[in-house]
């Protein structure tokens, strides 16, 4: 059994302005509302992938609402705990003329301490030894830093599987309970390491040091460069495929919706690189926060290359 956590979900509002200037009227082209949040849209993939998962975190509002009427909708269980605070609305702009991608992210309505607790004594309910936590996202005010941590730990006491899609103080005191899997990007990466990586080797040395904390498993998403796959066993580059790309919101989520599921169904090293790589690729084929089709996925998984580095 796969579970997502998304403590700070949002409704995704993409707006499509051709030509976007600052400073200036903008005339809007479509509007797309999704339900997001990165563990939401982990779910969602998985829900592509024909892999049932449970989603779980907070909402509230009628943001809160339409996002739990739009996961129910896909065939998704859900786990959510109601908080009397709306959830947030994040603002995405795509202009498809410059191929620009504007995330504008709200914080989230703050969490009051009884509904953390409320949360963290469900969560474990249902999980047992190999099935996967996936720990994703930013957290609403109220909640500590060391809540991936503590959830992590009490994750690996019940010998349950984590991955860890976070970052700044999340990440940071995150990866010191050595979750399974992590899936930092070039940012993530730079943050934590308090550098501004000029040389990809230099990068990579950097993820792999993570190793050593426990971690067994580090996909780092280089956008449009790609990705790096890095494990005991090997380390792996994997080429970004030249693609039309309509919204890249959610690419990253996809991927470690791809790494949830090869996990799952204990596909080898290869085949799991490929799945998420090819599920990434497909989800930057759909508008705002629409996670990509199986059968682009199977189409794109087919031209992925990975080289052995
Ligand atoms: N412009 C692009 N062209 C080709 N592939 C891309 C592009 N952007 C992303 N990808 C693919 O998607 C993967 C994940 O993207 P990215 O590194 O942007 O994740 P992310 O920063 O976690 O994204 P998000 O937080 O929006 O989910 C990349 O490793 C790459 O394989
Ligand atoms: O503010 P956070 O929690 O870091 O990221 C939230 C978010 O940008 O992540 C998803 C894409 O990865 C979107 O659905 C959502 O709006």
């Amino acid at each position: 059994m796969i579970k997502t956590l998304t403590l700070n979900p949002a409704l995704d509002k993409t707006i499509i302005i051709e030509s976007f200037r600052i400073n200036n009227l903008n005339r809007i082209k479509k509007v797309h509302k999704d339900a997001g949040g990165k563990g939401i849209n982990v779910s969602k993939m998985l829900k592509n992938l024909g892999q049932q998962s449970t989603a779980a975190g907070l909402l509230g509002g009628a943001a809160g609402n339409f996002i739990i009427n739009e996961i129910k909708s896909l065939g998704i269980k859900t786990e959510f705990i109601k908080t009397s605070r709306e959830t947030r609305t994040n603002t995405k702009i795509v202009d498809p003329v410059n191929n620009t991608f504007t995330d504008l992210n709200e914080s989230g309505s703050p969490i009051s301490f009884r509904q953390i607790e409320e949360l963290k004594t469900k969560l474990f309910t249902n999980l047992k030894t190999d099935d996967i936590l996936v720990l994703a996202g930013s957290v609403p005010a109220g909640v500590d830093n060391d809540i991936y941590f503590e959830l992590i730990k009490e994750a690996k006491n019940r010998k349950i599987k984590t991955i860890l899609d976070a970052d700044g103080p999340l990440f940071e005191a995150g990866i010191e309970a050595a979750p399974t899997l992590i899936k930092p990007n070039e940012h993530e990466l730079e943050l934590y390491f308090k550098k501004d990586f000029k040389d990809l080797k230099m990068m990579i040395r950097k993820a792999e040091s993570l190793l050593d904390n426990g971690i067994k498993m580090i996909m780092l998403s280089l956008g449009e460069n790609g990705a790096v796959f890095i494990t005991e066993q090997g380390k792996y580059k994997i080429d970004p495929l030249k693609l039309n790309v309509k919204s890249t919101v959610g690419a990253g989520d996809a991927m470690v919706g791809g790494l949830a599921y090869a996990l799952e169904n204990n596909l080898n090293l290869r085949e799991m690189i490929k799945f998420a790589a090819a599920a990434s690729s497909a989800t930057l084929l759909r508008d705002g926060t629409e996670m990509g089709s199986l059968k682009d996925l199977k189409r794109l998984k087919k031209l992925i290359r990975i080289t052995e580095i």
